[in-house]
């Protein structure tokens, strides 16, 4: 019998494949006293032994399949079982206490691991702390005789089975092999969620229990559409979602003629669709999809895709290539936004209580200005290569916004005065994601050249509802006239002022909200590449004038599902 899994659709497509369980085994032991240190040390060596094999043979694949950078890591780990200190430190614990060898392993790896920790002000220790951390698991599930993942080792089609998938879980991740995967947890805007998207692998997030319920092997169906896992389908189930993923290809297939079009309502009013894209390499996607501009570029994909904080000349390379890559079409780059779920192994971050709500964005940037000056500067150094617009993250106050911007002309008159070429034309606008900005957009339209919407955010910190927490979902609500009483507020003011707004979260893609984003008067639309040819084709059926009246009336509903149940009115 199969069984059918629910959680949230978090990437279109459907794929058949294999289960691989990305979920780490049961690593916990006794403490025992043992007769023969001997016979110890030798258990300890061939563990050892074995994890340096086992690290050569994922070095090797890792470089293979994901470059000579991803594999760096595999080599450092090779380095830590290759440490005479910390080995010896542990053969002695064996003999002088008389202890198992997971006991010494553990109580020297973690000394090792509490110091490099107390050197909060070096990363690259602070890091090594994390390689010794992963090294120990490996060489205790030797001892343990249990087996730990190792995605880099795939060389098969699979479905990622995982409790959580974190962004670097994700990068990691060879497209040609993971055909799609399935987490207990996370929700649509969680960074993993969007990391799917982008790399078009089919996702359900947030099904509870997938890691309870597949096993390694099951043959599994990701239904990315309607957020469905079916755990060994049955020959019909197989049958059915063959049919299925033809249909969509044939769906996808439709969209495409709309690549090179225009995104223009039934009654001929343009709207600008763009993408969201991590990196430069992400611009091939954006404009196979038929992207007019890239909305929001997450440039902390940057700095959480390096070993050490980005220089400016890299950063200077990325810039160019996605602006080169657009051909002049418009490119926001969303100054860094680190912090919350985005952690960098070297930089160290505070340890909060509430990360979300913590140090990060715009205020670790107005904190720790060189960080931020250095990117500035690689963006006006850049901008002479197409057009760039800058917005920052997580602005609350209109000090803050003037802040950053009084930065940023510190910047651009430095480098103009060293004869260095810089557009004169980059607008400075910044995420509306806060709902205290929101709230005073009259007053930030004022100074910035443009907002746009990070729904994202914006419904968490309004709902008090943590966006990857599936415990709270339903509180998620993107079309509660709480949130579309917010962006309307956001877009009029914008407008008051002759700028425009545009929105970089999730609901910009999402085709329960698009028709009253319209009606709002939203001027541009940035999503997932892959869901834009799908809103082309959705825009072209429907009219502003009506989208507005559905818009006024939804903006005077008690709840989400009577705004849902008027869209769909509206819209049939
Ligand atoms: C686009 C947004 O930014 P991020 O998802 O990166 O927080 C948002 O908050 O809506
Ligand atoms: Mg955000």
């Amino acid at each position: 019998m199969s069984k059918v899994l629910k959680g949230i659709a978090a990437s279109d497509g459907i794929a058949t494949a294999e289960a691989y369980m990305l979920v780490e085994p049961d690593l916990s032991f006794d403490k025992k006293t043992i007769e023969n240190p001997d016979e110890e040390i030798q258990r300890l060596h061939s563990a050892i032994d074995a994890s340096k094999k086992e690290l050569e043979t994922i070095k090797e694949k890792a470089k293979e399949n994901l470059g000579e950078e991803e594999a760096e890591v595999f080599e450092a780990h090779l380095t830590i079982l290759s440490d005479p200190e910390m080995i010896g430190q542990i053969e002695t614990k064996i003999n002088d206490e008389k202890v198992n060898a997971e006991s010494a392993l553990k109580d020297v790896t973690d000394t090792f691991i509490s110091m490099f920790e107390a050197m909060t002000d070096n990363a690259y220790m602070q890091e090594r702390a994390g390689d010794i951390r992963d090294v120990t698991k490996r060489v205790l599930s030797h001892l343990l005789g249990v087996t730990l993942p190792s995605p880099a080792l795939i060389d098969k089609e699979v479905i990622i089975v995982a409790h959580d998938l974190t962004p670097s879980d994700t990068a990691q991740l060879d497209r040609r092999y993971v055909k799609g995967f399935v987490t207990d947890i996370g929700g649509r805007t969680s960074h993993s969620a969007i990391m799917s998207r982008t790399l078009e692998i089919p996702a359900v997030v947030g099904s509870e229990s997938a890691t309870e319920d597949i096993h390694e092997g099951d043959q599994v169906i990701i239904d990315g559409i309607h957020g469905e896992a079916i755990v060994k389908p049955s020959a019909d189930e197989v049958r059915e979602y063959e049919q299925k993923a033809k249909d969509f290809a044939v769906q996808k297939a439709e969209w495409e003629q709309l690549k090179n079009e225009k995104s223009v309502t039934a009654d001929g009013k343009e709207v600008i669709l763009a993408a969201n894209i991590g990196t430069p390499q992400d611009v091939e996607g954006a404009n196979d999809n038929g992207a007019e501009a890239v909305g929001l570029f997450r440039s902390e994909f940057l700095y959480m895709d390096a070993s050490e904080l980005p220089s400016e000349d890299d950063q200077f390379e990325a810039y160019k290539e996605a602006l080169e890559g657009m051909n002049g079409k418009q490119v926001v780059v969303r100054t860094m936004d680190i912090g919350g779920d985005k952690k960098l192994p070297y930089l160290p971050l505070p340890d909060e209580q509430n990360p979300f709500l913590g140090y990060r964005a715009i205020r670790l940037c107005l904190d720790q200005q060189e960080i931020f000056r250095t990117q500035l500067r690689a963006l006006l150094r850049a901008s002479k290569y197409g057009k760039l617009a800058i917005m920052f993250p997580m602005i609350a106050t209109v000090q803050e916004f003037k802040d950053a911007k009084a930065i940023f002309e510190e910047e651009k008159a430095a480098l103009v005065e060293k004869g260095v070429e810089v557009a004169d034309d980059i607008q400075v606008g910044m995420m509306m994601e806060i709902p205290a900005a929101a709230m005073i957009a009259d007053k930030l339209a004022k100074y910035a050249d443009f907002f746009s919407i990070g729904t994202n955010d914006l419904i968490q910190y309004s709902m008090a509802a943590d966006r990857g927490n599936e415990r709270v979902s339903y509180l998620y609500q993107p079309t509660n006239p709480s949130i579309l009483r917010l962006v309307k507020n956001i877009i009029d003011a914008s407008h008051k002022e002759g700028k425009w707004t545009g929105m970089c979260g999730e609901m910009a893609g999402d085709q329960t909200a698009v028709p009253l984003l319209l009606g709002l008067g939203l001027d541009e639309y940035s999503m997932s590449a892959t869901s834009i040819l799908k809103t082309r084709s959705f825009i072209k059926k429907l009219s502003t004038e009506k989208m507005k009246e559905l818009a006024d009336k939804a903006l005077d509903c008690e709840t989400e599902a009577e705004v849902q149940a008027l869209v769909k009115e509206y819209t049939k």
